[in-house]
This record gives structure tokens, C-alpha cells and sequence, in this order.
């Protein structure tokens, strides 16, 4: 049976790092960081993403705002709200919840969020800086950065040689997971909905990330056996009782007979997704104060 990734504990260890580093910026240089987290409209699984980000920053002795606005607010009303939290000097990262409503162009706002604050790494200027490697003064997105942890606390800091196999290419998951991958001297592969023999592809993967939104795509005889298996799919399904129930992309149950080591779905790669914004929001106040980057 395959080795079960904690994700909730070595989310609480990241968040315990963050804690000890904010209360020393605030005791030696008197800042404390900041984090804005905006949500448009009241979808409830969203709002319950925004409210567990909020109460993870004031656990890390952060400031929190939490700016909640109308459905049907502006484009242009959104962006002058950004235009506000970027000359803000005591927030150091902004979060835009996505989705947003379908009358707003989520590229434009995104675009608009200064890159120094950009803890959410969607940013022209993050991406490139990904994916050229400069990577000291980069935010990383939070779910990849988180699933990199998560791989390199079971297959320790040096991944050289081994073959990654992303399935998946959103810009939010699958592409910058795939450039820390490729940055971590791995050989890897991007798949997607057009690939071909898909679990052919994903029988040749040392290390496969799941980042599809289809719940237990991903089969048993899929994995290669010894394999660290990344589930970074979050699928709300009914059950026959009439209730709902969280799975992820990975067929848990058939898997972990196969897999070296595997992140359930929850307490995976959720709650890093979480200890990684508050880690980025962290290093941006150290970056603000001219301070050395803290590394995670
Ligand atoms: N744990 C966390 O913190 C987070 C979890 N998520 C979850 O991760 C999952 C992926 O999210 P996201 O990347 O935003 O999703 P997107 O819908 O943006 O992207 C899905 C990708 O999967 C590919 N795909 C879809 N169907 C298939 C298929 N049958 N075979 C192969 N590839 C397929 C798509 O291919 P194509 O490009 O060809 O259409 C696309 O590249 C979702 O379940 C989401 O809820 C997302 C963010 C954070
Ligand atoms: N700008 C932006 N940045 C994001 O990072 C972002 C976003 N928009 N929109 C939505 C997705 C999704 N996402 C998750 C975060 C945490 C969990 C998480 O903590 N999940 C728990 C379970 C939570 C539950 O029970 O519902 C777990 O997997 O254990 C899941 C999903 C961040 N996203």
C-alpha cells in the first residue's frame, strides 16, 4: 500500500514557518504583512475558500481584508478597487477569487494587480519569470508550489532524471506545475484532452499530477508501480444517500494499491494551496522591506 502524503500536516508545518517569520518582521522591522482577498458574487464553495484564507492570515498574525462585492459589480469598479490595494503600502498581496462573473474579464483584472503583490503568481511577469527561471524574486502559484513540497518531502530536493507526467495544462495548475517540474531537471510530459493513449502516457510517470476536474479519472493500472501520485483535483459528487462527498481526479482506492505514495483528496494539495498564499504574501513583506527572500 502506498505511503498516504499528510497534506494537512505538512501545510500546518509551512503555516508554523510563516507564523515564527511574520512575528519576527513585525518585531524587528515593525511590519506586519498584509493580505486583500477579493471575492465577486456569493458562490458558496468559493466562499468558503475566501473564508479559510482569511482566518489562515490572522493565524499567521497577518493583517486580512476581505473585500466582498455585488455580482453584478463593474469591470471598471474592480479594477479601481486593485488600483486602491496597489498603492496600499500595508497590503503586500492581493487575491482575485476565480472564477469571476462572466461580464468581467478576469486576464484584465489579473494584469492589473501590481506583480510585487501578485501572491496568486497569475501575473505576464510571474509566468515569465517562471518559466525563465528567475525564480528568487518570482511568485510561484500557490497549488503547483504547494504540490513541489509535497513531491520533494517524499522523493527528497533532487528530482534530476526522474519522469513527471502533468495531466492538465490550465494556466493556474497544469503549465506552471509542469515548469517547476522542468526547472527540477525532470523529463516531463504535459497532457491533456487531446493526448493519445492517456494511460499509456501515464504509466511511464515516476511522479504523476492529476490536474483535470474529473472525478477518479485516473485509474489503478494507470500508475506505474512505486510512482508518487499528485491528486490535485477538487470534484464535488452525489453519493446514493443524497449527500455530496470531495474526490479528486485519482481513483484513491485503486491506486494507492500501486502507487510508492499518494495525497488524498481532501487534506492533499488543498490545504497546501492555502499555507502557499500565505507563504507568498510573507515573502512579498520581506521583499518590500529589502530583506532576503524566505524559502519554503
Ligand atoms: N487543490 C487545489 O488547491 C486546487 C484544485 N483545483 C482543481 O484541480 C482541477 C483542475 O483545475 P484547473 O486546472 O483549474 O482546470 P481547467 O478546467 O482549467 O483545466 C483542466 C485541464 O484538464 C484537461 N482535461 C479535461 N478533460 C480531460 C480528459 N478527459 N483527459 C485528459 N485531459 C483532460 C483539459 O484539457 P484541454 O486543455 O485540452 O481542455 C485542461 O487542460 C479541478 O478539479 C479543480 O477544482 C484547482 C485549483 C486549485
Ligand atoms: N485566485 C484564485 N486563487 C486560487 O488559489 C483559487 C481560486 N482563485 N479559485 C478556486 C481555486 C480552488 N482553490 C482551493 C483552495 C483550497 C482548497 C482546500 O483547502 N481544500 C480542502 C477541502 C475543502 C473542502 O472541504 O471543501 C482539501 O482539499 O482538503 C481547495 C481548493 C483555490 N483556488
Amino acid at each position: 500500500m502506498a505511503q498516504r502524503i499528510d497534506g494537512r500536516q505538512i501545510a500546518e508545518d509551512v503555516v508554523a514557518q510563516v507564523k515564527e517569520r511574520a512575528t519576527k518582521l513585525i518585531a524587528d522591522k515593525n511590519i506586519q504583512p498584509g493580505l486583500a482577498v477579493i471575492i465577486v458574487g456569493v458562490d458558496p464553495a468559493s466562499q468558503v475558500y475566501v473564508a479559510s484564507k482569511s482566518k489562515k492570515a490572522k493565524e499567521c498574525g497577518f493583517k486580512s481584508v476581505q473585500h466582498t462585492l455585488p455580482a453584478d459589480t463593474s469591470e471598471a469598479d474592480l479594477l479601481a478597487l486593485i488600483a486602491n490595494l496597489n498603492a496600499d503600502k500595508s497590503i503586500h498581496g492581493i487575491l482575485v477569487q476565480l472564477p469571476l462573473p462572466g461580464h468581467i474579464d478576469s486576464g484584465r483584472v489579473i494584469q492589473t494587480i501590481a506583480p510585487e503583490k501578485d501572491v496568486d503568481g497569475f501575473h505576464f511577469v510571474n509566468v515569465g519569470k517562471l518559466v525563465t527561471g528567475e525564480t528568487e524574486t518570482a511568485f510561484v502559484p500557490c497549488t503547483p508550489a504547494g504540490s513541489m513540497i509535497l513531491i520533494e518531502r517524499v522523493r527528497g530536493k533532487d528530482l534530476s532524471g526522474l519522469t513527471a507526467v502533468v495531466v492538465g495544462r490550465s494556466n493556474i495548475v497544469g503549465k506552471p506545475m509542469a515548469s517547476l517540474l522542468l526547472g527540477a531537471n525532470c523529463t516531463v510530459t504535459v497532457a491533456h484532452s487531446r493526448t493519445k493513449d492517456l494511460p499509456a502516457v501515464c504509466r511511464t510517470a515516476d511522479i504523476l499530477v492529476a490536474a483535470v476536474g474529473r472525478p477518479e479519472m485516473v485509474k489503478g493500472d494507470w500508475v506505474k508501480p512505486g510512482a508518487t501520485v499528485i491528486d490535485v483535483g477538487i470534484n464535488r459528487i452525489s453519493t446514493p444517500d443524497g449527500k455530496t462527498r470531495l474526490v479528486g481526479d485519482v481513483d484513491f482506492a485503486e491506486a494507492e494499491k500501486v502507487a510508492g505514495a499518494i495525497t488524498p483528496v481532501p487534506g492533499g494539495v488543498g490545504p497546501m494551496t492555502i499555507a502557499l498564499l500565505m507563504a507568498n504574501t510573507l515573502v512579498s513583506a520581506y521583499l518590500a522591506a529589502g530583506l532576503e527572500r524566505p524559502r519554503f
